[in-house]
């Protein structure tokens, strides 16, 4: 079997077409362009890329963005206040703090002064809680678009087994309460796993969100299941592709797959946020 691909370029771009329009309608009823600010800590190259990447997608939709780059040296506190600061402003309609932080910052503390109505990179405790209560918030940038790509190919999900690696707060962690939310059966395998390849060929789907360059080996596949690599360490995922493609039935290419519906899923999040802001000043 050769798996089809879960084409992330494509889907994305369907998604900023219709953003794009929405934009259009927006400025044509507010008078104003949608901003999202993006706050980069630091000057680490592949943190600097990302950030270009999501400024540029914001400006082929007609939106604008607000760079914030901030010297690595820099106090928690004085990070809290910057974003505070954005938090307040009305000018600003999100709110992407690029992660990882300089070790000695405490990234939770920084993600928290972001404001609920403007996380629409969806990394706030209350995005997390809406998340999990399918209570409608923003969803976690990566873990959204990643639902939205299984979607966008009638992926089935109830009452499979997905296993997913990782268990960070923005990625490994909210994309298994996205996945129960749609009724899979769901194990979180992380670095105390003790057998990983033994949980991945009980899996239906495998979501790899680790950041190790192939970790995952192709044979360790279910013939036939869905595997989703958001992994993006040194621009390789965390699946072994070419062994992985000839058992899987779907699988996402790296690049191509994950990365271009993280950025889409931060654009849209934007113009709705944008958009339940005119309508709290209304
Ligand atoms: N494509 C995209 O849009 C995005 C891609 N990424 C990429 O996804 C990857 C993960 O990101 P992020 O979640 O932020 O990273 P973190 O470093 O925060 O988390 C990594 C997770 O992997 C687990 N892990 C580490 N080693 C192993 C192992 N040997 N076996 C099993 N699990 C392991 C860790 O376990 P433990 O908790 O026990 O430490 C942790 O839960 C990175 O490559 C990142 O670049 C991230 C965001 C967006
Ligand atoms: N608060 C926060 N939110 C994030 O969403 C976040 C973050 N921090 N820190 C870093 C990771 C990484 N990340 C990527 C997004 C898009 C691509 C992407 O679009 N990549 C293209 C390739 C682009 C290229 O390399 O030319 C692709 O996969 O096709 C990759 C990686 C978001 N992250």
């Amino acid at each position: 079997m050769t798996a089809k691909i879960l084409d992330g370029r494509a889907i994305s771009a369907t998604i900023l077409d219709r953003v794009t329009k929405e934009v259009d309608e927006f400025v044509r009823e507010h008078g104003r362009v949608p901003v999202l600010a993006t706050v980069l800590v630091g000057d680490d190259p592949a943190s600097h890329t990302y950030v270009r990447m999501k400024a540029n997608r914001c400006a082929k939709v007609g939106m604008q963005s607000r760079r914030i780059e901030l010297d690595a040296t820099i106090s928690t506190e004085t990070l809290v206040a910057q974003i505070r600061q954005l938090s307040a402003d009305p000018e600003v309609d999100g709110i992407l703090l690029q992660h990882p932080v300089p070790e000695h910052i405490d990234e939770r503390a920084a993600f928290e002064a972001i404001a609920p109505s403007k996380d629409v990179d969806g990394v706030t405790r209350t995005s997390f809680a809406t998340m999990a209560f399918d209570e409608g918030g923003f969803h976690s940038a990566t873990p959204g678009g990643i639902m939205a790509l299984l979607d966008a190919y009638d992926i089935p999900l109830a009452g499979k087994h997905a296993v997913v690696v990782g268990r960070s707060p923005i990625l490994g962690k909210p994309v298994g309460m996205l996945l129960l939310a749609r009724d899979a059966t769901v194990t979180y395998c992380h670095s105390r796993t003790v057998a990983l390849a033994d949980h991945i060929a009980q899996a239906d789907v495998v979501v790899a969100a680790v950041g190790r360059p192939e970790l995952i080996r192709g044979d360790w596949i279910k013939p036939g299941a869905v595997v989703v690599d958001a992994g993006y360490a040194d621009n390789s995922g965390d699946v072994e592709y070419d062994a992985a493609a000839e058992r899987a039935s779907w699988i996402t290419p790296v690049p191509g797959g994950v990365g271009p519906m993280t950025i889409a899923t931060l654009i849209a999040q934007t113009i709705r946020a944008a958009y339940e802001h005119e309508r709290e000043k209304a």
